[in-house]
């Protein structure tokens, strides 16, 4: 090779690698599909039938043989098979192929072939779904998209809130006429609070009362003061503001059979009374007790109360957001009737699994594993209940404080009135001045 052809073969080369690394930073999704992709696919094709053998994903045929007597006279050694898969199709976030199940098999081997599948194709991670009976669908996704989430959008619709991005790369939304009420649990430090702020100035333009009750002394949820339309600091005054709240409910009740309406949106508009979304930060507040009397009175009323507004409020546009670090039957004995009742979960990272178990071990098992594998670093990532009733990860669009204060005082002006939480707080105050 002359010199002058050699020269040529670098520069060529330098080209390739310099446009290589623009294409990759102003165009990940097409530096992958031109690059990544090809190299991922020879990999799982190639791969598959190995890793299919080594995590039990294979049946074996029984050989041919033939029997002299009691005597096995040909035979040939069980030859596993893997199933069939499908050509691995490019998406924007990595790749998915199909599965087709050998008859007897069923997606739970898939499943906890994941991790496995996620190492072998080198890949961040495998998720597997059953589309179809006798179909297994893997979807591979090559690095997180939830390490740099861009800002996903979806229209304004009353009662919800886009809170973040899911993995999929669309909206995280917490819709309460969907799902009336939602937990949010989480470490100290993993996002809860920036979360609930989040869902906070979400909500701020919409005609919905908000009602704060932040028993850590009013630290978190004071900063929106001016939106809410009560805010309870003190227990004695988160049982007043919850017992009003059940008084209220039950007028909505009478009104609602009044008019033969079997929730508060069948009302005529001019019937219907204001939402109320209440947001309990730190649910352990309400619940832990010094052992007095006094005190243990309160926290069952508190129980008593939550109880009732989760078991029947979603209909009559009453819903519950609550936050805590832990949400066990330790708590008190109405704990786990109220997580019952909780449709929506949001699972951050956990100190410990009984708190991930706790979360979402009733939902789905699998979604307690991923909520298990987030890291300290990943701050605002937690497993969700998804939009179709399955799970999902997810990340909440971060909310600076300051943004959220100022979100609350644009909208200072539209709090509604709940004149029963008022004059039940009134009351208290006299009644601690005399
Ligand atoms: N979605 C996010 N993206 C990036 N950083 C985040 C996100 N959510 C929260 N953080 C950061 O994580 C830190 C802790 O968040 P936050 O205060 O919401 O945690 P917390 O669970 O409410 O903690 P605590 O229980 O102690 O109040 C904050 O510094 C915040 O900036």
């Amino acid at each position: 090779m002359g010199p002058i052809t050699f020269a040529f073969l670098l520069a060529a080369l330098a080209w390739v690698l310099v446009a290589g690394a623009r294409l990759r930073d102003q165009n990940p999704v097409w530096f992958w599909y031109l690059t990544g992709y090809p190299v991922v696919a020879v990999r799982v094709l190639t791969t598959w039938r190995k890793v299919a053998h080594l995590h039990d994903l294979s049946v074996s045929r029984r050989p041919a043989r033939g029997l002299v007597g009691d005597l096995v006279v040909k035979g040939q050694a069980l030859r596993p098979i893997a199933p069939r898969i499908s050509f691995p199709r490019a998406t924007r976030t990595g790749l998915t192929l199909v599965v087709r199940l050998h008859p007897g098999q069923t997606p739970a081997p898939f499943i906890q072939a994941a991790d496995a599948l996620s190492h072998a194709w080198r890949v961040h991670a495998v998720r597997v779904t059953s589309p179809h009976r006798g179909l297994v669908r893997l979807t591979a996704t090559v690095t997180d998209p939830l390490e740099r989430p861009g800002i996903a959008v979806a229209p304004v619709v009353l009662l919800s809130a886009v809170v973040g991005i899911l993995e999929s790369g669309g909206a995280w939304v917490m819709n309460l006429r969907h799902v009336p009420h939602w937990l949010i649990v989480g470490a100290t430090r993993s996002g809860k609070s920036a979360l609930l702020a989040r869902l906070v100035k979400e909500l701020a333009r919409q005609p919905v009362a908000l009602v704060g009750i932040d028993c850590k002394g009013g630290m978190e949820l004071n900063l929106f003061a001016r939106r809410l339309s009560a805010l309870a600091t003190t227990r004695p005054e988160a049982v007043a503001t919850l017992g009003a709240l059940v008084a209220d409910m039950q007028d909505r009740m009478r009104t609602c059979r009044d008019a033969g309406a079997r929730s508060i949106w069948e009302l005529p508009e001019k019937l219907r009374p204001v939402p109320v979304v209440v947001i309990v930060d730190e649910l352990a507040e309400l619940y832990l007790t010094d052992g007095t009397r006094a005190a243990k009175a309160e926290a069952e009323q508190c129980s008593t109360f939550l109880l009732r507004l989760a078991q029947l409020g979603g209909a009559l546009g009453l819903h519950l957001v609550i936050a805590g670090q832990r949400v066990g039957s330790d708590l008190g004995p109405g704990v786990t009737a109220l997580r019952a009742q909780l449709g929506g979960r949001i699972c951050h990272r956990v100190h410990d699994s009984g708190t991930a178990e706790m979360a979402l071990g009733d939902l789905n098992k699998d979604a307690v594993a991923v909520a298990l594998s987030i890291t300290e670093a990943e701050k605002g990532v937690a497993v969700c209940t998804g939009p179709d009733g399955g799970w999902v990860r997810a990340r909440s669009h971060l909310t600076f404080t300051t943004e959220a204060r100022d979100a609350a005082a644009r909208h200072e002006h539209l709090p509604p009135e709940l004149p029963g939480v008022t004059r039940a707080l009134e009351t208290l105050t006299k009644e601690a001045g005399a």
